[in-house]
């Protein structure tokens, strides 16, 4: 996809999610890969209302080039990005079951979500907490560097998801995926779920599993 065609998936997709209140208000971010950099999506910017012309475009080394200046979260972004070559887009949404988990004392911390569905496993995989930092903290970048090699989403303690994905549209269902499975997970805390065995979710990765 060329350059104009990746701007306007980024606010078509974004207009998307918040129109379904994925997330609210100016809260949020996406950024999207280029063969010299990133695109992204600027700071204190509505998702349900982006312009294609003043999205930001930041260079290999992060330096802003063009459009509006970027997300606070952008370090957080290229850090992922640094772990992940094989991940053109990634996805911040303050999707609320999603945030609802990532203020829960009693979970896992390794995986914060259980393998309910096989469509999790294979969209999500296994989910990581990230200590709290203040948004825009470049200290996330340290805590990312260690998981996000080997998870594509990660959960930011009281904050939210962050998953990156082959293409925007891939970080964008599996942010959706995540979403509603925090909401199932949720529904049934007290509930005693029956969750997939290892046997299937690893059954699972082998078939289905995301780079
Ligand atoms: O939670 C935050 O403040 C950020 O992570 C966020 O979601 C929106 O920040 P900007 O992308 O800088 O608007
Ligand atoms: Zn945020």
């Amino acid at each position: 996809m060329n350059e104009t065609a990746l701007r306007e998936q980024i606010c078509t997709l974004a207009q998307s999610l918040f129109d379904r209140g994925l997330t609210m208000g100016s809260s949020g971010n996406i950024s999207v890969r280029l063969n010299d950099g990133w695109l992204m999506t600027p700071t204190n910017a509505c998702l349900g209302r982006l312009d294609p012309a003043r999205l930001t475009r930041l260079d290999a080394a992060g330096r802003h080039i063009d459009g509006d200046a970027p997300t606070k979260e952008y370090p957080l972004h290229t850090a992922m990005y640094a772990e992940r070559p094989q991940s053109e887009a990634i996805v911040h949404l303050h999707s609320t079951h999603s945030v609802a988990v990532s203020c829960l004392p009693d979970i896992d911390t390794h995986d914060c979500i259980p393998p309910l569905t096989a469509y999790y496993v294979m969209r999500v995989g296994t989910l990581p907490l990230i200590p709290y930092h203040e948004p825009g903290d470049p200290a996330i970048g340290d805590a990312v560097r260690g998981l996000a090699g080997r998870h594509a989403a990660v959960l930011l303690a009281n904050h939210g998801p962050i998953v990156a994905g082959k293409n925007l549209e891939a970080a964008v269902y599996a942010t959706e995926e995540l979403e509603e499975t925090a909401k199932l997970h949720l529904l049934l805390r007290g509930h005693n779920p029956r969750t997939l065995t290892e046997a299937q979710v690893a059954s699972l990765q082998s078939n289905f599993g995301r780079p």
